[in-house]
């Protein structure tokens, strides 16, 4: 194979100008006027070039959820919001606690081609919290896992999660804590907070959250290993971790789009759409999201996007479903909460959403952004372009999407994999297609 492609006329995050030839999937040459025999041209004139963004937490719901979501649909999903890598949330039945769960979902995402998809393995067995899983074997399957978390739930008991960091240190994994203290949030709806009262919904209070962390921060430097924090969402979290950082603790943690856009006050419509794990908070926790991202102690903007089938989410808040779909608007909900409020400039957002989760979940190449050498993941984005978000912009299954109706800016013109477009001009490319360029690639 010796396809080649001439992306004209990109914009780079530090504002220079640039030409890139892709050949064979890599980057093999940046300038001015680049040409190449029989490349095929693809126009960037007025795009910034991202490097392929990367989402450490991602639910692809399969296996075992294919109504929701599979692993073509949300790799779908994932290449029309910009990314060329996810790491697929474990919490999937059977649960990815083995070799073999997670093998599969592995093979799936390479077969489909969209998006590198790196599985995350169950810390417990069957996200039960009483037992180790396969942790070993998952590491050394085919899969190379090297991110562990038993998401949606969170590993309570100290004596495991202790464990857990000590066996993935020999390694270098890394364990992605859900904070979640269960016994203070049992039956919990919302943020506990004033508009709890008011709305008379079973309080989350932040402390269930900064608990969790604090502990695992402190388990982590006894142990010498690496924690990474899931969707921080309040201002004492930061706190908590601006503290580790400063001890310095290895601590990585996330934040997602949500958090750093939308608050509780969203609840009082009763829209289940807005009920999320863990919920939104105040209006203070996400001025201290963002504040807390620009100084560096949030690492990564991830979007944990969690599909969920119409019937779960289309009843009374009581009885829906947690979670949002948040792989298509990821970028432009960190444009319109960051970016354009002066929090982060776009070389911030190619860490945060692509060089920084890379390096965290130990994706080699994906940490390097647009260079020459480096693999051809190319996100080519319109920083100018402003639309209301709707049904058809969603291309995974489900559609529990929070800004269905809301104005945002940005749009996802291309996106190139390994060398090969999933996206071209806003749309998809074909999964025949895809497959194929994906095989080749391969070899
Ligand atoms: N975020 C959510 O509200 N839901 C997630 C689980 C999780 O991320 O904790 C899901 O799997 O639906
Ligand atoms: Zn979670
Ligand atoms: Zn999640």
């Amino acid at each position: 194979m010796n396809e080649s492609l001439i992306v004209r006329g990109a914009a780079l995050v530090d504002g220079s100008r640039t030409d890139l030839l892709v050949r064979d999937g890599v980057i093999v040459e940046m300038g001015h006027a680049l040409s190449a025999s029989g490349a095929t041209v693809i126009d960037a004139d007025g795009l910034l070039a991202l490097p392929g963004l990367v989402d450490l937490h991602t639910h692809l719901r399969e296996p075992g959820f294919e109504q929701s979501e599979t692993v073509l649909t949300g790799s779908q999903a994932a290449a029309a919001g910009g990314f060329t890598a996810v790491h697929a949330m474990a919490n999937t039945s059977p649960v990815a606690d083995t070799a073999g769960v997670v093998e599969q979902v592995a093979s799936l995402g390479d077969a489909a081609g969209y998006a590198t998809v790196r599985p995350v393995g169950a810390v417990t067995v069957g996200l039960r919290g009483e037992s180790l899983a396969e942790i070993r074997a998952m590491a050394s399957s085919r899969a190379a896992v090297r991110v562990f978390s038993d998401d949606g739930k969170c590993v309570s008991d100290a004596l495991l999660m202790r464990r857990a960091l000590e066996y993935v240190k020999a390694f270098d994994g890394v364990i992605a804590q859900h904070a979640q203290e269960p016994r203070l949030t049992e039956g919990a709806q919302m943020n506990e907070g004033v508009v709890s009262g008011e709305l008379g919904l079973a309080g989350w209070p932040a402390v269930a959250e900064e608990a969790i962390i604090a502990r695992d921060v402190l388990l982590a430097e006894h142990v010498g290993s690496r924690v990474h924090i899931c969707h921080l969402s309040t201002a004492g979290s930061v706190e908590v971790v601006r503290w580790a950082k400063s001890r310095g603790i290895a601590v990585t943690a996330e934040v997602t789009p949500h958090h750093l856009l939308l608050d509780e006050e969203l609840v009082r419509s009763y829209d289940a759409r807005y009920k999320v794990n863990p919920p939104l908070r105040r209006a203070e926790d996400v001025m201290a999201l963002r504040a807390g991202l620009a100084d560096g102690t949030i690492d990564i903007v991830a979007t944990d996007h969690a599909p969920h089938p119409v019937e779960d989410k289309d009843c009374e808040w009581g009885a829906a479903a947690f979670g949002m779909v948040g792989l298509e608007t990821a970028l432009s909900v960190v444009q319109a909460s960051t970016v354009e409020t002066g929090h982060l400039a776009w070389t911030d957002v190619a860490r945060v959403l692509s060089s920084a989760p890379a390096a965290i979940g130990r994706l080699g190449g994906y940490a390097r952004g647009v260079v020459v050498g480096a693999p051809a993941n190319i996100t080519l984005y319109d920083t100018a372009a402003r639309s209301v978000f709707s049904t058809p912009d969603l291309r995974g299954k489900s559609t529990n999407s929070p800004y269905l109706g809301r104005e945002l800016p940005g749009r996802v013109v291309t996106t190139i994999h390994n060398g090969y477009a999933t996206v071209l001009d806003g749309a998809l490319v074909d999964p025949e297609t895809v497959a194929r360029a994906a095989g080749a690639h391969r070899g």
